[in-house]
């Protein structure tokens, strides 16, 4: 099992994920994603569920219509893991297939 990244690493990590941010309170990293209409938002998410199976790694998520939040966290650490930095990339991969709006 990975072990939750320190302080330097995180930040270095978050360098390449500039749309991202800490999440307030927990030890995770959420993004907002904007489409143009649910239609896309919910190609993005399908997208993305099949991304993370492959990665056996998997995002909270909410949707409302044309917008996607997503949390990332490794549950069984507790904590943001090199995983959660993985799946980030591939998200922001699947959101540029999409093309969103906006975010
Ligand atoms: C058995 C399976 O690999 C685990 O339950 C995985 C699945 N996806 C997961 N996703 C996340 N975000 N955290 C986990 O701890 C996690 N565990």
């Amino acid at each position: 099992m990975p072990t939750a990244l320190y302080a330097a690493d995180r930040a270095t990590a978050l360098l390449g994920l500039p749309k991202w941010r800490e999440c307030e309170g927990r030890d995770a990293i959420c993004r907002s994603f904007h489409f143009s209409d649910f239609s896309a938002a919910f190609s993005f998410m399908t997208r993305v569920a099949l991304a993370a199976e492959r990665a056996g790694h998997h995002p909270e998520w909410s949707n409302v219509y044309d917008r996607v939040d997503i949390v990332l966290c490794s549950h069984d650490v507790g904590g943001l893991t090199e995983r959660d930095i993985l799946l980030a990339h591939l998200i922001d991969d699947a959101a540029h297939d999409g093309e969103p709006s906006r975010s």
